[in-house]
């Protein structure tokens, strides 16, 4: 059952990096360095930790890394999983449901992203607003098991206006204006074609990426804060004057990766300042 598999994990972690949590943080394709910013990391390759699978893409290396930022404590996940890999979407969000038995209160999702609204080129950090769910599926599909969170969930305000305004101060304060965006998934491995992007533009879609979306469902599933927080690695495809290439995102995500762990660091040192900041209950062990 997803619920003890994800409280058998949780026991694991918490058993080696003992303390609340105050944060989790994804970490998508070619943005495992901002785990560099961690104080006194714990590593725990996803290899070590119960029911987690192995990464397969290039540039999701499969760690997890608890350590410190500004005085929160902070779950890095240095690799996700993607539906394309072949994996269900419950294994796809898998360590969203353990940050949730960790008692973690937020997770901020990263990941890279093709550009589709004329103003986000390549280089751009995102912030999101909203989101378009053209996986074919929710990873709440299933039974519903109400320790981990409602049947039919209200996904009015995904990512957090409290956490966007708090990230757009940051930016600012680094000198720079932090656009928001709609992120459209779309299953992959596959880029788009220059039709389907015009389809999605079409729609209200500002970027568009093969991951994010389920993780941010069951992130609220679970009662979590969301943040999200892109770059644009590449002009979409028709937009692109050049074919797409994982190279190319992979290279381009660690060219801006260092201005997106500034906005990271700032936003995760600012939350360490709130009063309930890292106080999460540490996890129930498994019954
Ligand atoms: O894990 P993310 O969403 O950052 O990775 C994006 C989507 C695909 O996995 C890959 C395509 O280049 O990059
Ligand atoms: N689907 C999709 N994912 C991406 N990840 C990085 N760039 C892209 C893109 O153009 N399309």
């Amino acid at each position: 059952m997803l619920y003890t598999r994800a409280s058998e994990a949780a026991n694991v972690i918490a058993g080696r990096a003992p303390g609340p949590i105050g944060a989790g943080v994804v970490l998508g394709s070619g943005l495992g360095g901002l785990a560099d910013r961690l104080s006194d990391p714990v590593a725990m390759p996803y290899a070590e930790l119960p029911h987690f699978p192995m990464t397969t893409v290039a540039g999701h290396p499969g760690r997890l890394l608890i350590g410190g930022i500004g005085g929160l404590r902070v779950a890095m996940f240095q690799g996700r999983f993607h539906h394309y890999e072949g994996h269900d979407l419950e294994c796809v969000t898998f360590p969203i449901r353990v940050l949730h038995r960790l008692g973690v209160p937020r997770v901020i999702l990263t990941a890279a992203t093709g550009g589709i609204r004329d103003d986000l080129g390549p280089g751009s950090i995102v912030c999101l607003s909203d989101h378009l769910n053209l996986m074919g599926v929710s990873p709440l599909r299933g039974r519903n098991d109400d320790r981990l969170g409602p049947r039919f969930l209200d996904l009015s305000e995904v990512y957090s206006s409290r956490l966007r305004s708090l990230a757009r101060e940051e930016a600012a304060r680094l000198g720079f204006v932090l656009p928001e965006g709609v992120y459209a998934c779309m299953p992959g491995p596959n880029y788009e074609t220059p039709a389907e992007i015009r389809m999605l533009r079409a729609l209200g879609a500002d970027v568009v990426g093969m991951s994010t979306v389920p993780e941010a469902i069951v992130a609220r599933h679970s009662g979590l804060e969301v943040l999200g927080l892109v770059i644009v690695t590449n002009w979409a495809a028709g937009i692109s004057p050049a074919p797409l290439s994982h190279a190319e995102v992979i290279e381009a995500s660690l060219a801006v990766g260092g201005r997106l762990a500034d906005l990271i660091d700032a936003v995760l040192r600012r939350l360490s300042t709130e009063p309930d900041a890292g106080r999460s209950p540490v996890p129930v062990p498994v019954p």
